[in-house]
């Protein structure tokens, strides 16, 4: 017995993605399924990871034996990927020997079926994973998010910097982190009184996290008006340009500050990275972050600072001639 709805998503919203080198099969499957979930078809173990680096599905039924790449091979990598190592795989094996079952529970799956798939079966291993799926998704929300802003919360974090540090090490990729912080936040408090001020940082975080494209970059909220952006396999260069996009974007939101400087919301900003081959710890980046975060604001603000910038171009500020409009 299910319920409906858990965290405001109900089964049909839910997306499954069927891999499988076989047509027949692809559609076998997304007929017996048309009716419970959505379906989307690759057919390898490749485009699946391709795939799942710019879209989240609920669930995987993944074909164990396909050429180049096979299921167990697909599901490894997927486990090995942060933001997909919580997506639940089901194998769709032909093989039920107890050696095959064990191999499908080693590489990580949740639950297998054997073809010839059983209909009724399928649907109702389905339905299961998927609304277990969805009450742990809800869970996390409970514990990692923060209920003003949506951004992720400070027990994110905790838990899960060390692990991005990790696998950045492990695949030799950089890491990038820019702290934001509101500028003259108090005083846009004073002025226009703290629920005004609990919108402006709703709209704000909303804007970031918008402007995010990849499904790794992440937004956390680390203080009250301070926010962190971590960006995974990015580079300096790249860091750079999110966080002037970032910036620029809130500079066009228009929110009317008047005792600001610059008559709107703006933002200041300080970027840190750890390469490749850095021995800097992740709390020494922080702290370059922050470093930078405190010249931006000494600067003048409404600005980035950056080590990645040439000196001349260390700072920069943000602006352009829009109207303004209030919150
Ligand atoms: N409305 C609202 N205000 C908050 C929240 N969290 C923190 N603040 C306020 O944010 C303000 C931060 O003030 P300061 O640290 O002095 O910084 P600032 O005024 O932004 O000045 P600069 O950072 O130097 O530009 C304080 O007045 C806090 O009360 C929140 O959740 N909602």
């Amino acid at each position: 017995m299910y319920i409906d709805q858990v965290g405001g998503r109900t089964l049909a919203d839910c997306n499954v993605l069927i891999v499988d080198d076989q047509a027949s099969s692809r559609l076998v499957l997304e007929t017996l399924l048309e009716e419970t979930v959505n379906c989307f078809s690759v057919d390898s173990g490749k485009q699946a990871i391709e795939y799942c680096k710019h879209n989240t599905p609920d669930l995987i039924l993944m074909d164990v034996s396909m050429p180049e790449m096979d299921g167990h091979h697909t599901t490894a990598q997927l486990r090995a990927t942060p933001s997909c190592e919580h997506i639940p795989v089901i194998f769709v094996t032909s093989s039920s020997t107890e050696e095959e079952e064990s191999r499908c529970w080693a590489s990580g799956c949740v639950d297998f079926v054997v073809k010839p798939v059983n209909a009724c079966t399928l649907r109702n291993r389905v339905k299961s994973h998927i609304h277990h799926k969805l009450r742990s998704d809800f869970l996390e929300t409970l514990i990692y998010l923060d209920k003003l802003t949506g951004a992720y919360n400070r027990h994110y974090l905790d838990d899960f910097l060390p692990r991005l540090v990790r696998d950045s090490e492990r695949n030799a990729s950089p890491l990038s982190l820019v702290i934001f912080d509101v500028d003259h936040f108090k005083l846009f408090n004073d002025m226009y009184g703290h629920l005004d001020g609990d919108s402006c940082l709703w709209k704000v975080s909303k804007t970031i996290s918008d402007e995010l494209l990849r499904p790794m970059d992440k937004l956390v909220r680390i203080g009250g008006e301070e926010f962190l952006v971590i960006l995974p396999g990015t580079d300096g260069e790249g860091a750079v340009a999110v966080a002037e996009r970032l910036l620029q974007t809130v500079y066009d939101l228009n929110i009317i500050h008047s005792s600001s400087e610059y008559g709107r919301v703006t933002l200041s900003a300080g970027l840190a990275i750890k390469n490749a081959n850095d021995d800097k710890t992740i709390d020494f980046v922080m702290l370059e972050a922050d470093k930078n975060l405190y010249s931006a604001k000494t600067s003048g603000r409404n600005r980035l600072v950056s080590p990645s910038l040439s000196s001349a171009k260390k700072e920069k500020t943000i602006g352009s001639s829009q109207p303004q409009k209030t919150v």
